[in-house]
């Protein structure tokens, strides 16, 4: 069998990680681990380590480093057949360790997004709470104003996509991301892609991954799970 392929998409909320991981599982066939996904589908099912999740996310908090791990972690390791690309996780370097404890990264993209396109978009970002597909009402309106497109089901503004609470959550992000950065960095995996417009981005992603997946990985055994 040839090489398996393992990426991480990071970028602050925002960035176009959900937008452009759906561009990456679809073109190239890797399966798209959400962390944000897979946490709130945890709420849902009421698991364990769902219901202690909630609690920080209603506060607007990170889910402690251990609570996802014990999350993750399992879940990547019943994948060990397929590429995959992880999307929101790792988001610490505590978590950047126990990922490396796991597995080898081949590549990790990295989106360098101004401060004013994040908040721009973030107003006008509208989510699917049960399924997490997300919507921009000028970039990829949903097809009825409102509603989502598969389920018809309402469509609502998360409380932390306001703009007040974006600086704070921006500026969380940017301490907490840095030594994750500097690690893939100094490994030499990280490709970094700073552009105000997902479209103008997507070229260039594209372009990397087309030269660094194995022949033979874009393949329907890894369709995209969503
Ligand atoms: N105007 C505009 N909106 C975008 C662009 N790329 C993504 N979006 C929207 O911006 C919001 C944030 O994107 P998302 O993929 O959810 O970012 P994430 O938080 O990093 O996963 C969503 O509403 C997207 O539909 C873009 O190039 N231009
Ligand atoms: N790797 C992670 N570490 C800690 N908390 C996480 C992680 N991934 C997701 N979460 C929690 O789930 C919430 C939703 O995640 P996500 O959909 O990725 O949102 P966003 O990118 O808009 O912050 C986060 O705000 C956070 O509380």
């Amino acid at each position: 069998m040839s090489k398996l392929f393992r990426a991480v998409i990071m970028g602050p909320p925002g960035s176009g990680k959900g937008t452009i991981s759906e561009r990456i599982a679809h073109s190239f066939g890797l399966k798209h681990i959400s962390s944000g996904d897979f946490v709130r589908e945890n709420i849902s099912a009421n698991t364990e380590a769902g219901v202690l999740a909630k609690t920080y996310i209603k506060k607007g908090l990170l889910v402690p480093d251990h609570v996802m791990t014990r999350l993750l972690l399992p879940r990547l390791e019943e994948m060990t057949k397929y590429s995959w690309l992880l999307d929101g996780f790792p988001r610490t370097l505590a978590q950047a360790d126990a990922l490396n404890s796991i597995c080898d990264l081949d590549v990790v993209i990295n989106l360098n997004i101004p401060l004013e396109t994040l908040k721009e978009r973030l107003r006008h970002r509208w989510t699917h709470p049960s399924s997490g597909r997300v919507y921009n009402m000028y970039f990829n309106p949903p097809r009825i104003q409102g509603l989502d497109d598969i389920t018809g089901e309402q469509l609502i503004q998360q409380e932390d996509d306001r703009p007040e609470a974006l600086v704070a959550r921006l500026r969380h992000y940017k301490d907490i991301a840095k030594p994750v950065i500097d690690l893939y960095k100094a490994k030499s995996i990280l490709y970094t892609f700073s552009d105000t417009e997902t479209d103008r981005i997507w070229p260039n992603i594209s372009t990397l991954l087309s030269t660094k997946i194995p022949i033979g990985q874009s393949d329907a055994r890894c369709a995209s799970t969503h």
